[in-house]
C-alpha cells in the first residue's frame, strides 16, 4: 500500500519505519501543520492535492479528533486514513501473540472509533430535524450499538482472561531456550532477526515485513534456539493505547534472555535517552534478572567513535540493569560480526 505521510521533522525516520513495519511504502512526506486546520488538520491546499493522487493511505503521524477523521474520509474518496495512534495499533496486531493482546487491541481500537460514531451520530440527527435531506439515523444507531456491545463483551473477556495470565505464565514451557530481540523502533531488530535466521530473502520490503514470521528457532551450535522479534519501544505512545502497547511486549516475559538493539549512529544524547527508556519500560514491565547482551548495530555507519560510543552505552546499561553480560558492535545490513553474535546468544542461554 503507497502511503503519503504528514510527520513532525523529529520523528520522520521513526514514522517511516513503524509504516513499513506496518506494510505501507512512504511515497511523499510533508510536514505537520504548525497549526491544524480546523476541519481537516492537513491545509486546504494538501488536501486539494491528495484528492487526484494516486495513494491508497493519508497518514497524519498525530492524533486525529473525531472531526478531522470524518471530515478528511468525505473528501478523500475512498483513501484509507490513519493517524499515529491507528498505525501502532496495526503494528501492535502484527506482534500480538496472545489471545490477551489481540483483544487489548481490539478493544483500544474500538473505544478510539466510539466518539467518531457518536459524532456522525450526532451530526446526522441535526440534519434530520433540519429537513427531508437528513441520512437517517437508523445505520448510525445501530452501528453504536454494536460498538457499545462488541466493548462490553471485550471487556468481560479481559477480566477472565487476566485472571488466568499468572497461571499460565507459570506454566509455560518453550521447546528450546526463548531469546527476545527487544529495542526501540528503527534500531534494526527485524534486520537482525532476519540476518540470524536467514530470512532475509530479497523480497518486497513491505510485503515481507507483514508475512514475515516473528518468531523462529535457528541452530547455533549442536542446539537450536528460539529468536523473537518483539514489538519496538515506541516514544510518545498515546495513552489510550498503553495498555495494548504492554499486553504485545508481554512476549518478553516469557525469555530466557535478552538482546536490547540500539542505533548507535544515533546522536550521543539522542542514543543515551533512547537506552535509558528502554530500561525504563522494561522495569514497567516487570522484567528483571533475564541475562542481557547490548547489541549495537548500525555500526557501518559510524567512522572512528563506534567503540566509544558502545563503551557509553554500555555502562549506563550495567548502570540500570543487571545482569548485562556482553555488548557487541554489529551492522545487520553489513552483515559485519553476526558470527561473533550468534556465539554470544549461545553462551547466553547455556
Ligand atoms: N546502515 C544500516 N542500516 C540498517 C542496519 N540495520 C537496519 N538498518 C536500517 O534501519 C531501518 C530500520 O530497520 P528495522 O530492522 O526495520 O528496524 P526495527 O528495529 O525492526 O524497527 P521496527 O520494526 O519499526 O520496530 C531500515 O531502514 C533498515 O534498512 C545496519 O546495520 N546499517
Amino acid at each position: 500500500m503507497k502511503a503519503t505521510l504528514f510527520v513532525s521533522q523529529d520523528f520522520a525516520d521513526e514514522a517511516v519505519s513503524l509504516l513499513e513495519t506496518a506494510g505501507y511504502e512512504v511515497e511523499k512526506t510533508y510536514p505537520l501543520p504548525s497549526k491544524p486546520n480546523r476541519l481537516y488538520y492537513i491545509p486546504q491546499d494538501k488536501l486539494k492535492l491528495l484528492q487526484d493522487q494516486e495513494t491508497d493511505a493519508v497518514v497524519v503521524f498525530d492524533l486525529l479528533s473525531p472531526r478531522h477523521f470524518i471530515n478528511l474520509n468525505r473528501s478523500l474518496n475512498g483513501k484509507k486514513v490513519l493517524d499515529k495512534l491507528l498505525i501502532l495499533l496495526e503494528i501492535f496486531a502484527l506482534h500480538a501473540g496472545s489471545k490477551e493482546a489481540k483483544l487489548q487491541i481490539e478493544l483500544a481500537r474500538l473505544k478510539y472509533e466510539l466518539p467518531i460514531i457518536k459524532d456522525i451520530y450526532s451530526k446526522t440527527k441535526i440534519s434530520e430535524q433540519q429537513g427531508p435531506l437528513g441520512a437517517g439515523t437508523y445505520g448510525v444507531e445501530s452501528a453504536l450499538r454494536l460498538y457499545n456491545r462488541k466493548i462490553s463483551k471485550i471487556t468481560k473477556e479481559l477480566e477472565g482472561l487476566k485472571k488466568f495470565r499468572e497461571m499460565q505464565m507459570q506454566n509455560r514451557r518453550e521447546e528450546f531456550p526463548y531469546v527476545a530481540i527487544t529495542g526501540y523502533t528503527n534500531a534494526g531488530k527485524t534486520s537482525i532477526f532476519n540476518a540470524l535466521t536467514g530470512l532475509n530473502k530479497p523480497t518486497d520490503q513491505s510485503m515481507f515485513t507483514t508475512t514475515a514470521p516473528k518468531r523462529y528457532a535457528i541452530p547455533i551450535g549442536s542446539k537450536k534456539v528460539t529468536l523473537v522479534d518483539t514489538v519496538g519501544f515506541i516514544r510518545g505512545i498515546p495513552p489510550q493505547i498503553i495498555d495494548a502497547f504492554f499486553v504485545t511486549l508481554s512476549e518478553i516475559r516469557y525469555a530466557n534472555a535478552l538482546l536490547l538493539v540500539v542505533d548507535i549512529s544515533l546522536e550521543d544524547s539522542l542514543l543515551l535517552e533512547m537506552t535509558r527508556s528502554s530500561f525504563e519500560i522494561l522495569r514497567e514491565l516487570g522484567i528483571s534478572g533475564k541475562p542481557m547482551i547490548i547489541v549495537g548495530n548500525k555500526a557501518d555507519l559510524v567512522d572512528g567513535r563506534s567503540k566509544e560510543k558502545m563503551d557509553m552505552v554500555y555502562s549506563l546499561s550495567d548502570n540500570l540493569y543487571s545482569p548485562v553480560v556482553d555488548a557487541i558492535l554489529v551492522s545487520a545490513k553489513k552483515g559485519w560480526n553476526l558470527d561473533s553474535l550468534r556465539d554470544k546468544i549461545f553462551s547466553l542461554v547455556n
